[in-house]
């Protein structure tokens, strides 16, 4: 725990000057999923989208942030932990500074991800990338789960790890049946109503 500590908070410039400065609304999107839903896949189509639209955005990646900020960190419930925190926290200053902060990490658990909306506060968007465990492990993009069925990879998210489906996404896009530009467009739908600037 912090001790000794004397934040700054009163004397740092506002979200809300940051924002004018940018003509744009900081947001974290935050989202959830098994390994080979999807979730890369919309974060960058999304970040794309945004980017050619002239928002200023940063994405956060799990295996991304693993080789750097993260690369302490393995899987079981305690790192995950750790590595959502970190995330969260990062995201937090990001989106208070304005910028549109998507976030694509498993967050396999419930209460890891109470802890991020905790820690983000009204900024956290949390959307389900949801898509059949069957489906990820046909996908198998980067033959995980081949390797995890194998017993060559332990704790592996859906198959000796759990995930737990979340209850209340602010959105859900199922992407065993839609196709990614379908789901791209659903997103948008509900993000860019809170990122355009307006003066409040
Ligand atoms: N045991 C195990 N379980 C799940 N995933 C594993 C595992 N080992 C390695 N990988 C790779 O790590 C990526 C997931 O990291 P995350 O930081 O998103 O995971 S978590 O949110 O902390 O659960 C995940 O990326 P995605 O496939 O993009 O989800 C995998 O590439
Ligand atoms: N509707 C869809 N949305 C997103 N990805 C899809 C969709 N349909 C098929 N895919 C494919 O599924 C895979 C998802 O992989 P990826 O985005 O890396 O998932 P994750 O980041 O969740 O591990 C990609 O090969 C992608 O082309």
């Amino acid at each position: 725990m912090a001790e000794n500590i004397h934040p700054i908070f009163d004397s740092i410039l506002s979200t809300s000057k940051k924002e004018g400065l940018l003509k744009q609304h900081g947001l974290v999107i935050w989202m959830v999923g098994l390994s080979g839903s999807g979730k890369s896949t919309i974060a960058r189509a999304l970040e794309n989208r945004l980017h050619s639209e002239g928002y200023l955005t940063a994405l956060l990646d799990g295996d991304n942030l693993r080789t750097g900020i993260n690369n302490n960190l393995g899987f079981s419930e305690e790192d995950r932990t750790e590595n959502i925190r970190r995330a969260a926290e990062a995201s937090k200053l990001l989106a208070n500074n304005g910028v549109i902060t998507i976030c694509s990490l498993i967050s396999p658990t419930a209460q890891i991800r109470a802890m991020a909306k905790e820690i983000i506060g009204d900024k956290y968007c949390e959307v389900f990338i949801n898509c059949p465990l069957e489906v990820c492990e046909q996908r198998d993009v980067k033959g995980l789960y081949a390797k995890a069925r194998r017993g060559e990879i332990k704790s592996f998210t859906g198959i000796d790890s759990p995930f737990e489906h979340p209850g209340n996404p602010n959105v859900e896009l199922n992407t065993a049946e839609n196709s990614a530009e379908e789901n791209l467009n659903e997103l948008l739908k509900y993000i860019l109503p809170k990122v355009k600037y307006s003066k409040s």
